[in-house]
């Protein structure tokens, strides 16, 4: 089965330093996947590089079976979103004309905007609840709701497969859940594949259904919730003692960290 990314043998970094070298790593079609792992360990090194943001040292990524680097750009934007860490708008934008640039791969040099066009970008603002801020200056936005507009571009882009570093930064916790359940939507209704980049193992647990888990720019463990998530990986990953707990309603593991970890990690 063909992935639809997939990255081979990949190094990259910044510079001469190399913050991933020799990394494989598959996305299964479909599924929500969580890249999780300490500050700095390389979880955006590792996302810009497969979303060809970063060039790489070695190896190869494969967007939907195809080597990403001899893709033409718009091609790439078609199958592939991408929310970065901190994305930068152009000044004094608006935010219905920075979610219309989302709509931009689609279209050839010249041609107007359609139907569907207008129809896709309603739906990006509604789903992110973004719809009332449409005429306003991206720039004189809170986070949240800047965060929300990056996200509905990224939707109204209307890919296969999306990419998404720390969505829920600044989101307060119902604007976090509410992200999250349209990401799940997205996934289950739409059978779109989605990356994204978690500080919140318990979001990550309960929403992805693959766990990626990464320490000094190696993937220590990888699988679904219920394997990778336990109090061994989360010593070994994060320095932390904790207990886990399955989730009241899904059953998903849950960390409740009890503190920094003292002990030798190969004693646990
Ligand atoms: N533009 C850059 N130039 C130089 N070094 C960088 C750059 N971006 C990241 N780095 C370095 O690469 C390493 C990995 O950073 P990366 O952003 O991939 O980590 P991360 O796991 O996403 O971290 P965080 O959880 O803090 O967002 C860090 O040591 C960081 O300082």
């Amino acid at each position: 089965m063909t992935h639809p990314l997939e990255a081979r043998a990949i190094a990259a970094g910044y510079g001469k330093r190399l913050v991933i070298d020799g990394l494989d790593v598959q996305i299964a079609a479909g599924r929500i996947t969580a890249l999780v792992g300490p500050n700095a360990c390389g979880k955006s090194t590792l996302l810009k590089s497969v979303a060809r943001l970063l060039p790489l040292a070695a190896g190869s990524v494969l967007l939907e079976g195809a080597d990403i680097h001899a893709m033409p750009t718009r091609d790439v934007a078609r199958r592939l979103g991408i929310l970065p860490q901190s994305p930068i708008a152009p000044e004094s934008i608006t935010v219905g004309d920075l979610v219309w640039r989302g709509r931009h791969p689609h279209r050839r040099f010249g041609e107007r905007r359609t139907g569907k066009d207008d129809i896709l970008i309603a739906e990006a603002l509604a789903a992110t609840g973004t719809a009332e801020l449409v005429d306003r200056p991206v720039d004189q936005l809170s986070g949240g709701q800047r965060q929300r507009v990056w996200i509905a571009l990224a939707l109204a882009q209307d890919t296969p497969t999306l990419l998404l570093d720390e969505p829920t930064t600044y989101l307060d916790i119902a604007h976090q859940i509410e992200v999250m359940d349209l990401l799940a939507d997205l996934n289950e209704k739409a059978g779109k594949t989605i990356v994204l980049v978690s500080h919140d193992l318990n979001q990550a647990a309960l929403y992805a259904s693959t766990i990626v888990a990464m320490r000094d720019g190696r993937i220590i463990r990888q699988g679904p919730p219920e394997e990778v998530l336990d109090a061994r990986t989360v010593a070994e990953v994060f320095g932390l003692d904790c207990v886990v707990v399955p989730h009241p309603r899904t059953d998903r593991p849950q960390i409740f960290p009890l503190g920094r970890r003292h002990a030798p990690q190969e004693n646990s």
